[in-house]
């Protein structure tokens, strides 16, 4: 995902939408429910106490209808599913409440005195004015809260200006303080905008740096796979996929290593093909490939014990490690492995020891000192290993070491 910089459209709505129910929810209906309790004290002594308590009735009726609508919309979030409904709805109860303090104001010029209808102004004001600070989410809200309540008294009051010395004046102080309202109203609406902007882009950020995060963290585990298996490629012969000379190096000075330290034995056998170039010049390449396989599968099954390594040391040559064997063990192997050759029974026209494929070892036993090293140790068992050749092929020599 590309980090978007700017909040779309219509999550900015949805956002608005659940900032005014979430933060409004509250404030509002409280505002309205002190501002009905003070209409009753106020219209006390002036009105029927029936009709003062069912209008009181009727308005907290609705203000906790409203609330229960909010709330719903917020769990149900049906503010982003149907924004649009949910935006017309809320208008819609903002137009009622307005509504409501209007028309209870232009009825209160019928039956109180003109002080107590002033104060009953300053009441309606300061009702939308604590209700103004978390409406302002949404700006259309607020307009149309203020201009269902303060809007037609003001223009009520000019209208009627002769029925009172003050109408007059009360409706333009009223449309005065519409004006300022608004003006005021549109900075702290653009202030929330930015806020939930600015929460947006966060929020977006934090997202984008969480996906990055992953994908490095893909990235990082795709490398190690890869180099494994380069590690892998750089220490495994192809063809027969027994470790290479790098193996038998690595293999050699860690088991040399640790027999120095546990005072064990260690023994080495090289192993060679006899008249394998004759082979390769009689049945070709390819069938001189498949006996070195061959080959590799029957050293494996000649050293199963656990640490036992075979590796294919270049050509057609072979070493198998054998740690803690001592000569007897290791040349037990050795005449194992050469049965095991000579079973499988590979034709071979061209060898002059025998019909089939045959093998040459030579098995070199050590106690390490400090100063031996693998290539010592290879040095030796080659040595072993020429020396079978020399005494006829098909053989096995020893030396210690
Ligand atoms: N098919 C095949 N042949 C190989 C491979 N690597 C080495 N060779 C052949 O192994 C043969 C080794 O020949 P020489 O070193 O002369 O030894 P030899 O013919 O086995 O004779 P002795 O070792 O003295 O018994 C050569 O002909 C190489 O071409 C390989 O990977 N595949």
């Amino acid at each position: 995902m590309i980090y978007q910089r700017a909040i779309p459209a219509d999550e900015l709505f949805s956002a608005q939408l659940e900032m005014l129910m979430q933060n409004g929810r509250i404030a509002t209906i409280s505002a309205n429910m002190l501002g009905v309790l003070a209409t009753i004290v106020l219209f006390w002594q002036f009105v029927e106490i029936t009709w003062l308590l069912l209008w009181a009735c009727g308005v907290l009726i609705m203000l906790l209808a409203r609330s229960l609508y909010m709330s719903n919309a917020l769990v149900e979030r049906s503010y982003q599913d149907r924004p649009r409904r949910v935006y017309w709805q809320l208008l819609l109860g903002a137009v009622i409440t307005g509504a409501v303090w209007s028309t209870a104001y232009i009825a209160a010029t019928f039956v109180a005195p003109a002080p107590v209808q002033y104060m009953f102004l300053l009441l309606i004001f300061m009702v939308i004015t604590l209700s103004m600070g978390v409406t302002l989410a949404l700006r259309e809200y607020f307009i149309a809260h203020l201009f269902t309540s303060l809007w037609p008294i003001a223009w009520w009051c000019l209208a009627h200006y002769w029925d009172e010395a003050n109408n007059l004046l009360v409706g333009l102080f009223t449309l005065a303080v519409c004006g300022v309202l608004l003006l005021v109203s549109n900075r702290v609406y653009l202030s929330f905008r930015n806020m939930i902007a600015l929460n947006w882009e966060r929020e977006a950020m934090s997202r984008e740096l969480g996906d990055l995060t992953q994908s490095l963290r893909d990235r990082n585990r795709q490398l190690r796979d890869a180099r494994r298996q380069l590690t892998d490629l750089a220490n495994v012969d192809e063809l027969t996929g027994l470790g290479n000379r790098r193996v038998v190096n690595q293999v050699l000075r860690d088991e040399i290593n640790r027999a120095r330290r546990s005072g064990a034995e260690l023994s080495v056998i090289m192993l060679d093909v006899d008249y394998f170039k004759n082979y390769n010049d009689t049945y070709g390449h390819p069938a001189g490939d498949g006996v070195l396989q061959r080959l590799a599968d029957l050293m494996q099954r000649a050293t199963a014990r656990a640490g036992e390594v075979v590796a294919r040391y270049g050509g057609e040559e072979f070493i198998l490690i054998l740690p803690g064997a001592s000569e007897h063990s290791a040349l037990r192997t050795a005449e194992r492995l050469k049965e095991l050759v000579i079973a499988e029974c590979i034709p071979h026209g061209t060898s002059e020891v025998s019909e089939f494929i045959t093998v040459s070892q030579g098995v070199v036993t050590v106690c390490p000192g400090a100063n031996l090293e693998p290539a010592d140790l290879i040095k030796v068992a080659d040595r072993s290993l020429y020396e079978a050749k020399d005494s006829g092929r098909n053989a096995i020599a020893f030396a210690g070491v």
